[in-house]
């Protein structure tokens, strides 16, 4: 196969893909001209935020050809274009064959979460050093491991004291990794939640792949009282849904927030006042997890 490689401006970029799908490009991609320098552009909002801009200002596309004669044919086609103005041909290189499913899985290696705690793709051994782990593998669902979010909560579950999580609601379940996480950390009658369908069944998936016991399903499936409610989503959602987070925890029980940035970390404490005294339990790459315990009645 081979590589068409372009560089656009963010104007022409919907034009320039939608010409190399009618050039029968196999696929098209498109990235940040910029990305890993100092000109690189984030440009991920919170969900119900506008996105701080709809594309870099410099794009690369990368279109795959199944023959050489295709990307060059393509080439000379887009370059008498008048929306090919002020693009840039990069060139046109071979790609070669790679064990994909290798590469894609050498992404994944396993992760401690403390030194005895791990989080092992299955087609990795157990570390020596893994009394606890979870087997989980990249699917649909958010949730790996990987992410500082999920990792401080993992970390704040296997910090309490053993026998002490009692009921779990882990609201925004995604994967399950916090639900299933409890569950090997000792919690009773779990309940796992999310929007999404998909992450329902991933979680359900990954529940029976590690043996332990869980009720996945859709938010209103969350009913009375938790002694540990989790809730990995992000500020703005988690704002929202303080009243309803809050009213899950039971006496003596947990709050335990995470999907917020330091900076939103006022707002949190300000949006849950009403109902629970947040605070800064643990911060990782810029993002804080947050906890409550609600006093015993
Ligand atoms: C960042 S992922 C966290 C996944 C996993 N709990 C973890 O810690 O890695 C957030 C999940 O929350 C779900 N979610 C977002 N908004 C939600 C809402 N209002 N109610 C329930 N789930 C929500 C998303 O579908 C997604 O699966």
């Amino acid at each position: 196969m081979f590589e068409l490689i372009l560089m656009c401006p963010q104007e022409q970029v919907e034009d320039i893909s939608d010409a190399l799908d009618a050039l029968d490009a196999l696929s098209v991609s498109v990235e940040d001209m910029d990305a890993h320098t100092d000109a690189e552009q984030a440009l991920f909002g919170e969900p119900g935020m506008p996105a701080p801009k709809d594309g870099w200002n410099r794009s690369r596309i990368t279109a795959l050809f199944q023959e050489r004669a295709g990307a060059e044919e393509a080439a000379k086609l887009l370059a008498l274009q008048d929306f090919f103005t002020g693009c840039q041909l990069l060139g046109i290189q071979k790609l070669e064959s790679q064990d994909w499913v290798r590469l894609t899985q050498a992404q994944f290696q396993p992760v401690d979460i403390t030194p005895d705690f791990w989080i092992v793709p299955t087609w990795h051994e157990l570390p020596q050093a893994a009394k606890v782990s979870i087997r989980l593998d990249p699917g649909l669902a958010f949730g790996t491991g990987t992410h500082p979010t999920t990792r401080m909560c993992l970390r704040w579950i296997a910090r309490q004291p053993q026998g002490s999580l009692g009921r779990v609601l882990d609201y925004g379940c995604g994967s399950g990794i916090l639900a299933i996480g409890a569950a090997k950390f000792g919690a009773q009658d779990i309940d796992a939640v999310d929007i999404d369908a998909d992450a329902v069944t991933s979680c359900q998936l990954n529940a029976q792949a590690n043996q332990v016991q869980l009720k996945a399903g859709l938010p209103d499936q969350a009913s009375g009282q938790y002694q540990t409610v989790l809730a990995n989503i992000l500020a703005t959602p988690l704002k929202v849904l303080a009243p309803l987070l809050a009213n899950h925890v039971q006496a003596g029980g947990h709050l335990v927030l995470a999907g917020i940035l330091e900076r939103q970390t006022e707002e949190l404490i300000a949006a849950y006042a009403p109902y629970l005294p947040l605070q800064v339990a643990d911060s990782e790459d810029g993002w804080v997890l947050m906890t409550a315990q609600r006093g015993m009645a």
